[in-house]
């Protein structure tokens, strides 16, 4: 439904220039929700951008729905920009309008009758359930109900992709739940294909199939959600996911770790597991059979769509052959194992 081939973005040129997207090729199959996550700066929004033509690609194509939206000319565009609705970060709702009007914008901008946007606009503020509120004004509303204003607005003109630009960032933690609840209804509903920015891994987790990952302008991992959670391919990505699951050695263990290993310390490792590894029973494996005893500071386990993920930090205790054995056995079991640093013996 999407597919951006070999896109690139220079903002300005000669040394003051800014290479925002750097030779990206994206696929988002119709109907599904794809997730684009990344830090800031990184080339997101304007990889967004540039699937409507908002920003123009400095090369590569961009076709959505089969139409390649660079040879098109402006009246086709505009066309195929009916097709696509987008939905931002701060709503960019008409404050001198009412919901109502809010909605009937895009219609009475494709020259549609009144009799025609009253039928279209009604049944979409029923879907966002703000079939009370048809007569209120954007100050007069939360975020969250700005939020699903500016969806059904988004919605008007029946497009089949919707573009979310960082489209819960500004909402609180329940309001967000209840937005990326109604966008899921809406793909499954509408079997509307949906490509969202984010660089909330919440975001990715609640709603997305895919999900890639972008850094410096570009696309450095891209994967199935559940994939991606559980093995994430680059540091970039393994870092999103400890922030994330928020599991990270306590404060006074990170003040002793030192990068230097002997004979007198031994390491402290992050694991990460999935899959049949999760039910099998290895910390006591590994004592039996390397001699290595664990002593587990933080574990945790987390259902990622259809996988469970299990971490762990650790200490290893044993002698440095010994411990290193035990690293070799996780990983021959499908561990990914992150030496943390080593602290001093003290047992
Ligand atoms: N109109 C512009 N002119 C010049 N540089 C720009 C323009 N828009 C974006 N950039 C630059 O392009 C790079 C990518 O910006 P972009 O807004 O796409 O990143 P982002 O990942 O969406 O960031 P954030 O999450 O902070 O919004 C940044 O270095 C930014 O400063």
């Amino acid at each position: 439904m999407i597919e951006l081939s070999n896109v690139s973005k220079t903002y300005g040129s000669g040394e003051s220039a800014v290479h925002a997207l750097k030779d990206i090729n994206l696929h988002v199959p119709k109907g599904t929700i794809h997730g684009v996550i990344g830090l800031s700066g990184a080339g997101k929004s304007t990889l967004i951008r540039c699937v409507n033509l908002l920003e123009r690609p400095t090369q590569g194509s961009v076709t959505v729905d089969g139409q390649e939206m660079m040879r098109l000319n402006r009246s086709a565009l505009n066309q195929a920009r009916h097709r696509i609705g987008m939905i931002f970060q701060h709503f960019n709702l008409l404050t001198t309008r009412n919901v109502f009007d809010n909605v009937a914008l895009p219609l009475e901008l494709m020259g549609e009758k009144r009799s025609a946007i009253q039928n279209r606009v009604l049944p979409l503020l029923e879907m966002v359930g703000l079939a009370d509120k048809a007569k209120q004004y954007p100050a007069q509303l939360s975020g969250g109900q700005k939020q699903r204003v500016a969806i059904a607005r988004a919605l008007a003109s029946k497009p089949n992709v919707l573009l979310c630009d960082e489209a819960t960032s500004a909402l609180d933690p329940q309001t967000t739940g209840s937005i990326l609840e109604l966008l899921r209804d809406i793909n499954r509903q509408l079997g509307i294909t949906i490509l969202l920015i984010t660089h909330e891994m919440e975001v990715v987790k609640s709603i997305c199939h895919r999900v890639s990952l972008i850094s410096n302008g570009k696309l450095v991992e891209d994967a199935e959600v559940g994939e991606f959670f559980t093995a994430p391919t680059t540091t970039l990505g393994r870092e999103f996911l400890n922030d994330f699951l928020q599991l990270t050695p306590p404060k006074e263990l990170i003040e002793r770790l030192s990068d230097t290993s002997g004979e007198d310390t031994h390491p402290v490792v992050r694991l990460t597991f999935s899959g049949d590894a999760v039910s099998t029973p290895l910390i006591s494996r590994l004592a039996r059979e390397c001699n290595v005893d664990v002593s587990i500071l933080q574990a945790k386990v987390e259902s990622i769509q259809d996988r469970t993920l299990g971490l762990m930090i650790a200490e290893l205790l044993g002698s440095e052959t010994q411990t290193q054995e035990a690293m070799a056995y996780l990983q021959s079991h499908q561990l990914n194992v992150e030496v943390l640093g080593h602290v001093q013996r003290t047992v």
